[in-house]
């Protein structure tokens, strides 16, 4: 097996690594109003009621099922879906023949809300809620992931996350209409423009004073020896699902955390943007202690300003020994071949390593060998690692744990100790922390042969050491 050597891990930033869940429930596909079934079968209430998504492109096919996704993870049961193949129509987006359809199924479905695929113009917003009925809200694409980041943020620290990219969203759009002279001015103190300006700029001061005490716990982690291991990939693709399958204890939850910096389970649902802040668990691979972080999933077409406003949350890949990067093996090609893509290129803006990322092709329990192969051919063109799993049924997680060590820092050393108390107690310590390769007694000696990150092997050998001068012992 190849290994690495040690190398730098820079210590970066982190949200505080809690899990916060509202455990709101919400709603699939369903015609009723307030219920939706889910697709195990049991129903849940989309507790902010129907909605209309309407999807436009120049080209078929017009694809609706992220949309909807987005839709439904807002909390809305999608009751219609509006799709057309035309230019964009700058005063409505969607062109005035959809836009009366759409008014009429929004009003026999009592829709609360129309949400438009893609980005609407502050008129366009306007004039869409203009004809629409009374309670019909009209949202594009990203403010609705932007509803989605605000409810799910549970710590201030990504509720002003939250906040800032709102801001960020908003500050061109109310310019634009400034410019058009739907506001007076937008350079003085008290419009529109001005406040959300200085609003920015103290969020953005509040959130560098903010102290980051992850930022210390990831240091000291490193120094006591954890391999940091981040999971990375598109929402839904199974991130959490696998942190589950590889952390030691499954039964942490979040009201009896085990360690600050390990509470919150990473929640498993099928609805996007379920992890919305980092979870960090403990596992061991081949008795080598491991971090595992699960992040925040891409979503397709997230655009730079709402990247950059999470970008705290991705920097964790940087900071990780190696980054899992789990793709949905049930993607079509297409879809599979883009989202590994776009993952790839997040990662190389996060300064992350090709050697450092191993893909995870996941839910191969539903495709055909073929299938799978098709698409671990298309991750291997890209990444030399790449293992095809199930991590909900469990299938070849060991050659993806095989996988992760070979990328871990990693040294070999070999201890021949004389066979007392002390020995022993150092081995059972070298079982904890790092991978212990053989064990053999010689006589009076034993010979002990490990792996193990470089910094937690020069302990070891501090310890050995110690033991050697005090009797007559050899280390090597
Ligand atoms: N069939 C199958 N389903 C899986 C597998 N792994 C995960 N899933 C399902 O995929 C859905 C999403 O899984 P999660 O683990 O919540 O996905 P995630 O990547 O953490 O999603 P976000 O937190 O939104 O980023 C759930 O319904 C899982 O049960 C798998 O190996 N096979
Ligand atoms: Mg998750």
């Amino acid at each position: 097996m190849q290994r690495k050597s040690d190398r730098r891990t820079t210590s970066m930033s982190e949200e505080p690594t809690t899990d916060t869940e509202t455990d709101e429930a919400t709603g699939a596909d369903s015609p009723s109003r307030d219920e939706a079934t889910d697709r195990d079968g049991s129903q849940r209430t989309a507790e902010k009621g129907s909605a209309i998504v309407a999807a436009r492109a120049e080209q078929a096919p017009v694809e609706t099922a992220e949309i909807r996704q987005l839709t439904e993870a807002a909390g809305y049961a999608v009751v219609d879906e509006f799709t057309q193949v035309r230019p964009r129509d700058p005063g409505t987006n969607l062109g005035d023949g959809k836009v009366a359809e759409i008014a009429r199924c929004a009003a026999a479905t009592e829709a609360v809300a129309l949400v438009v695929d893609g980005e609407l113009t502050p008129t366009q917003t306007t004039t869409l809620a203009a004809r629409m009925p009374d309670e019909t809200r009209v949202f594009d694409r990203y403010r609705l992931i932007l509803a989605i980041f605000a409810e799910q943020a549970g710590h201030r620290r990504a509720q002003l996350q939250v906040e800032l990219a709102r801001l960020r969203y908003d500050l061109p759009r109310i310019k634009e209409a400034a410019d058009e002279g739907l506001l007076n001015r937008r350079t003085e103190r008290g419009t529109p423009y001005y406040d959300v300006r200085d609003r920015i700029d103290r969020l953005d001061r509040k959130l560098d004073e903010l102290p980051t005490p992850a930022e210390q716990f990831r240091e000291r982690r490193q120094q006591e020896g954890f391999d940091l291991v981040t999971l990375a990939g598109y929402t839904n693709a199974g991130k959490s699902t696998l942190l589950h399958r590889l952390a030691d204890d499954l039964s942490v939850t979040n009201a009896s955390p085990a360690h600050p910096d390990e509470t919150g389970v990473a929640e498993i649902e099928d609805r996007l943007f379920k992890t919305l802040e980092t979870t960090t668990r403990r596992a061991t691979v081949e008795g080598r202690p491991v971090l595992v972080t699960d992040t925040v999933g891409f979503v397709q077409d997230l655009p730079h300003w709402l990247v950059q406003s999470f970008s705290e949350t991705l920097s964790e890949a940087a900071s990780a020994d190696v980054v899992v990067l789990v793709a949905d093996g049930t993607d079509p090609v297409d879809e599979f071949e883009t989202k590994l893509d776009v993952s790839l290129s997040v990662l190389d803006e996060q300064d992350v390593t090709r050697d450092d990322v191993v893909v995870a092709v996941n839910k191969i329990d539903c495709e055909s060998a073929a299938e799978v192969e098709r698409r671990r051919r298309i991750a291997a063109e890209r990444v030399d690692s790449v293992v095809t799993i199930s991590a909900s049924e469990g299938a070849n997680l060991d050659r993806l744990v095989d996988a992760i060590i070979t990328r871990l820092p990693s040294q070999r050393e070999t201890f021949t100790l004389s066979n007392r108390d002390e020995t022993m107690s150092l081995l059972s310590w070298l079982y904890d922390h790092v991978t212990v390769d053989s064990v053999e007694y010689a006589g009076e000696m034993v010979v002990i042969e490990v792996d193990g990150r470089p910094s937690v092997i020069a302990k070891a050998r501090a310890r050995a050491e110690a033991i050697s001068s005090e009797g007559e012992s050899d280390v090597r």
